[in-house]
């Protein structure tokens, strides 16, 4: 299966630049998930991976290979994209091989193939209906059994799932990685869905205004996220300014905030002396005991209960609102007042950037 590299990809649309330089890379047999919010090029990207725009500089290479130079038809990758495009007048065993019939591969093989790709997307005993027969679920695995049938070198899926209710999206997701790592091949998945993208990815491209804002594994662009651009579009977050940072050596550093004063861990790239932002997911901070010294007084000022926990919203009293998770059973009526205890080793220091 295939090494691909983005190296500094570059487009411009006519006054409207859509990639500043983009690198990021996938590694044989990884899902890479593009996500951002609307406008910052990640369907820029696919398509100049797909071959359907030229970009305007930089190199895309495949096993150390350009690829620019060839047309999109023979790069041999599987594209899935949010407008599947079914042939409405062919049945689903013939819209997923056809890509086999213009490969002129023998019948049986083509039977052979569409049995098991249908099966393996959970379509089996649906090969003789027509698209317009079946749901919208069941046509987006069509398209991805179209795209998987011809056992591409590269798959590459633009917000394959938005047309899809919650429930489907959640079922489709999980069948999508299912079946990219039970056949190893090595795809690009572009989404604005944080939780989508956490949940099927190898590796996570963050992007923002055409650029890479960060590249690294789900859990640490959650839990150390490179700026707070990236903090808020990867959860829920609690951001605190803090005064200053003064190194406590080994990626970890005291910062103040709010008149305590905290040793956490943070980005090495933080100068000493300089402003931070505070990174505190609700699961950092917790309701502290009766009689517990606590980092923080608070005013409960919403709560909703939830189930497993209930989410509480609390107003410090320097203007700052904290969110957290209780327990299901803990008493938060609005109104009344709380202490709250940081756990350290799930607090992150940024450096602070210019948005
Ligand atoms: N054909 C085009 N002509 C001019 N500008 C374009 C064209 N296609 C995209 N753009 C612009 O390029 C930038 C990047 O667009 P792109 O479609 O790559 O973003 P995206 O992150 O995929 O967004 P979305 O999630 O909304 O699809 C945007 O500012 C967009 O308006």
């Amino acid at each position: 299966m295939a090494t691909v590299e983005v190296i500094n990809l570059r487009k411009q649309y006519q006054d409207v630049v859509a990639l500043e330089g983009v690198s990021l890379e996938a590694l044989s047999g990884q899902m890479v998930t593009l996500l951002g919010p609307s406008g910052c090029g990640k369907s820029t990207t696919l398509r100049c991976l797909a071959g359907f725009l030229e970009p305007d500089g930089g190199d895309i290479r495949i096993d150390g290979e350009s690829i620019l130079s060839i047309p999109s038809n023979r790069r041999g990758f599987g594209v899935v994209f949010q407008n599947y495009a079914l042939f409405p007048h062919m049945t689903v065993a013939e819209n997923v091989g056809y890509g086999l019939k213009l490969r002129k591969c023998s019948r049986a093989e083509i039977e052979t193939r569409v049995f098991d790709v249908l099966r393996a997307v959970r379509l089996n005993g649906l090969e003789d209906r027509l698209p317009r027969e079946i749901s919208g679920g069941q046509q987006q695995r069509v398209a991805l059994a179209r795209a998987l049938v011809l056992k591409p070198r590269l798959l590459l899926l633009d917000e394959p799932l938005a047309n899809l209710d919650a429930r489907l999206r959640d079922e489709v997701r999980w069948l999508v990685r299912d079946l990219q790592q039970q056949s190893g091949i090595t795809a690009f998945y572009v989404t604005h869905d944080q939780s989508e993208a956490m949940a099927i990815s190898d590796m996570v491209a963050v992007m923002k205004a055409g650029n890479v804002a960060q590249f690294a594994t789900p859990r640490e662009i959650y839990q150390r996220p490179s700026e707070r651009y990236v903090a808020d579009f990867t959860g829920e977050a609690n951001i605190l300014a803090c005064k200053e940072a003064a190194s406590a050596g080994a990626g970890r550093m005291c910062v103040s905030v709010g008149g305590t004063q905290l040793e956490v861990a943070g980005a090495t790239t933080i100068a000493p002396g300089s402003d931070v932002e505070l990174l505190l997911r609700p699961e950092a901070l917790r309701l502290a005991g009766v009689g517990e010294e606590a980092d923080f007084t608070g005013t409960i000022a919403k709560c909703a209960f939830l189930g497993a926990s209930q989410h509480c919203e609390i107003a410090l009293s320097d203007g700052n609102t904290l969110k957290l998770a209780a327990p299901p059973n803990a008493s938060v009526a609005p109104g009344s007042t709380v202490g709250i205890a940081i756990d350290r080793s799930h607090a992150w220091a940024m450096p602070k950037v210019a948005s």
